[in-house]
């Protein structure tokens, strides 16, 4: 068996991680050969909550996890890890925009940038979920700056899946028929789920999901507000915001880090922008990357048409703004 692997999720006592804790364990991220050792952080106030959870873990008996720590302390939490997964923030309820949880949350990921800087691996891989998750993890890694920028990234992995979900039952195939889905820009209703790229697995062959549905009104339309909207809609059904399919898309996002993308697919999340595709630098666009060794390319030179075009910038216009927002909020 490999050297058992530190991986840190906060916000551990919340929806998320109720689900999350459970599948890390589970080996499904990290590979059935590798144990973990989950740090698992939250405020202090939530402290009886995670307790219950790591009793609950241990009971679930996963022979995947070595050790257990429950903490509220980030020195703790981040000590020597080599992943985290940064969930704890707070959620959006019905009626607000991600965006509107700027100011509270913006704040946290300064603290754990600066945590992380102080006590985790330089090697270490951070995934950021909570909201709004694009700009968090830009602060994040503002504030850690002896690891390497490229280890932040931001989840939009919850949108590929939902819009791959949603051509897969259009065309009455399994999900996993679908593929090169990309979302580009803010994980917001900015954002712009783009099947352009993207083929559909159908009587034996890999067509252009264009090809294969053909109705350039929906694509165009009701599929990209869809997707778009999806996290107020389940918002609006559950009364709290998507949870359990956070956390598949969440290990789904890691595991691509850690074991790599199959040869001629790719997967989306927000990165750094190197200024690919005319957007702008330095801000963490959501971009198509192919990833080997732990390490993520953008995938360069897709044809963009004007239809593309236009909605890249909408949402590239809105993570600017953020950005802005941000560093001010971390400025009082
Ligand atoms: N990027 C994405 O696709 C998605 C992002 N989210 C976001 O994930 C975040 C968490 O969502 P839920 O688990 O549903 O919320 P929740 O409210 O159920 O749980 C959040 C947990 O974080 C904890 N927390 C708050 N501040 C903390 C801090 N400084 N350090 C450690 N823990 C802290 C809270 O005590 C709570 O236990 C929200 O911001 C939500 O909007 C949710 C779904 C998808
Ligand atoms: O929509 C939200 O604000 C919470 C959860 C989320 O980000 C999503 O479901 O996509």
């Amino acid at each position: 068996m490999a050297e058992p692997v530190r991986v840190c999720i906060t916000g551990a006592a919340g929806q998320i991680g109720y689900s999350l804790v459970y599948m890390v364990g589970s080996g499904v991220v990290f590979g059935n050969d590798t144990p973990v050792i989950l740090h698992l952080l939250d405020i202090s106030p939530m402290m009886g909550v995670l307790n219950g959870v790591s009793m609950e873990v241990n009971d679930c008996a996963l022979p995947n996890v070595r050790d257990v720590v429950a903490t509220d302390d980030p020195a703790v939490a981040f000590k020597d890890i080599d992943a985290a997964f940064l969930v704890g923030a707070m959620p959006r309820k019905e009626g607000m925009e991600r965006k509107d949880l700027l100011a509270a949350n913006v704040k946290i990921f300064k603290a754990q940038g600066q945590a992380l800087d102080q006590h985790a691996k330089k090697s270490v891989k951070v995934l950021v979920v909570g909201n709004p998750a694009n700009t968090n993890a830009l602060i994040c890694a503002k504030y850690a700056p002896s690891i390497p920028r490229e280890n932040f990234s931001a989840m939009t992995r919850l949108d590929q899946n939902r819009a791959q979900t949603q051509i897969a039952g259009k065309l009455g195939i399994p999900v996993s028929d679908v593929k090169n889905v990309i979302i580009w820009g803010n994980h917001s209703s900015t954002q712009f789920p783009d099947l352009r790229h993207a083929t559909a697995h159908v009587n034996g062959q890999d067509v252009p999901v264009y090809d294969a549905i053909k109705d350039d009104a929906y694509l165009k339309g009701e599929f990209i507000t869809t997707v778009q909207k999806r996290g107020a809609a389940v918002i609006a059904a559950r009364k709290l915001s998507s949870a359990m399919s956070a956390a598949k898309a969440a290990c789904d996002h890691m595991k691509s880090i850690w074991q790599g993308t199959p040869e001629g697919h790719f997967v989306s999340m927000g990165v750094f922008s190197d200024g690919s595709y005319n957007t702008p630098e330095g801000v963490m666009y959501s971009f198509p990357v192919t990833i080997q060794d732990q390490k993520w390319s953008i995938v360069k030179d897709l044809p963009i048409d004007d239809f593309a075009r236009e909605k890249m910038d909408i949402t590239a216009k809105e993570l600017c703004e953020e950005r802005d927002d941000a560093i001010s909020a971390c400025q009082d």
